[in-house]
């Protein structure tokens, strides 16, 4: 990619998602106020030029450590969840003093994965964000941590920023961090590491050069990132990590400054309804599927039919989403069953002519169509 062609993208982005992350956002005595001005000053400037910014903001948990005098977070999760409670009063304050020198508002959104797998209010969550963006109102968002527990949680706000720049349908997603990108090999453990300036596709050797472990307050690390990257550049969303201490950073990526690592969307974009099957839903079980399951399914584009089932985990029922392994454990993808646990537990292995002898009926020939399947 040339810088033109780079410097292309950000002239073209009218809506981006800004996320920053807890290390920058976290100073010796709390939040650092210099960062959260910064950024809110950069932000405000870009809005000044008419871009649309929805900010999502980690450090709620990290300045709620600091301001109840802990060393560490609890690591228990109601004490977890009150920590977050406590900061986020803090964080979105510190917001609404700095957007304000600035003469603009802010809103505070705070969402659990839950939330956006419930079509209705998934629906009416953009719908408010759509109405603070028309009223030049910034949303500052971020997990609902108080609330959120495993099941329902995005993980991490790298993967709540990615969901929000589908939601909305951004040009754009700046992800802010405490380095300077994507780096060939975790810079704490190899001081050759090199920063990547542009990253295709989100391969899986890529995904193993990044590290899981999180810096002192982060977290996911940068694996957490490159997952979040793929699942907005498979949706035709480009991807920048940068790092947000460094001055004048947003202002110098809009300038076409060669900074930070720039992910290019793919050509093939999954639809909405994909997008929603991968990325919204969470799983309920897996099915695990033999060789040439696995390559009717990876490589011919085929549904994925009793015979080539080996095993299956969970108890769901049909329609339920479901993680698809190979046989040596690799993710394959995720999909919606045409029939419960228990009876593909009583086809696995059998030939589609046996279903219906079976289990009495035969409503369909796959177990997952091809329709309900996303590859990953
Ligand atoms: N390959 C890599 N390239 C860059 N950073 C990496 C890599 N592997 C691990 N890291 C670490 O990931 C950290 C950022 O992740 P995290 O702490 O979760 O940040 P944030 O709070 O911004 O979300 C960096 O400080 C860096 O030490
Ligand atoms: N919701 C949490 C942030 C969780 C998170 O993903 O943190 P980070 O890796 O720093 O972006 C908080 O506000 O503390």
């Amino acid at each position: 990619m040339t810088p033109d062609e780079r410097h292309r993208y950000f002239d073209q982005a009218t809506r981006v998602v800004v996320k920053a992350g807890s290390n920058i956002l976290t100073g010796e005595n709390g939040l650092n106020l210099t960062v959260v001005r910064s950024i809110s000053k950069e932000i405000c400037q870009l809005m000044e030029r008419g871009l649309e910014v929805l900010f999502v903001s980690s450090g709620a948990m990290a300045c709620g450590t600091k301001k109840m005098d802990m060393k560490q977070r609890p690591a228990e999760l109601p004490q977890r969840q009150a920590v977050a409670a406590v900061g986020q009063a803090g964080l979105i304050l510190a917001y609404e003093k700095a957007f304000a020198k600035h003469g603009r508002q802010v809103a505070q959104i705070l969402l659990t994965g839950d939330d956006l797998s419930s079509r209705k209010r998934y629906l009416n969550a953009r719908n408010t964000l759509y109405t603070l963006l028309s009223w030049k109102v910034v949303p500052v968002i971020n997990e609902n941590d108080t609330v959120a527990v495993e099941e329902i949680k995005f993980g991490d706000n790298d993967n709540l920023a990615a969901m929000i720049a589908l939601l909305m349908d951004a040009h754009l997603l700046i992800n802010l961090t405490d380095i300077d990108g994507l780096f060939d090999k975790d810079p704490r453990s190899h001081a050759d590491a090199k920063r990547v300036e542009t990253v295709t596709a989100v391969t899986r050797s890529l995904e193993q050069a990044a590290g899981r472990m999180p810096g002192a307050l982060g977290t996911g690390g940068m694996m957490s990132k490159i997952q979040a990257a793929k699942k907005a550049t498979c949706s035709g969303v480009p991807v920048v990590i940068a790092n947000g201490r460094r001055k004048n950073i947003l202002t110098d990526l809009f300038a076409g400054k060669p900074v930070g690592t720039f992910f290019l969307p793919t050509e093939q974009k999954l639809c909405s309804r994909k997008r929603w099957i991968a990325y919204s839903l969470k799983t309920r079980g897996t099915l695990t599927v033999d060789e040439g399951a696995a390559g009717a399914i990876v490589h011919k584009g085929k549904s994925l039919l009793p015979g080539g089932i080996t095993s299956v985990s969970g108890d769901f029922s049909h329609g339920a989403p479901v993680d698809i392994l190979s046989a040596s454990g690799e993710h394959l993808g995720i999909g919606l069953v045409n029939y419960s646990a228990a009876e593909i537990r009583a086809i696995k292995g059998l030939k589609t002519g046996l279903i219906e002898k079976t289990l009495g009926a035969k409503p369909y020939d796959e177990v997952v169509h091809r329709n309900n399947l996303v590859l990953v």
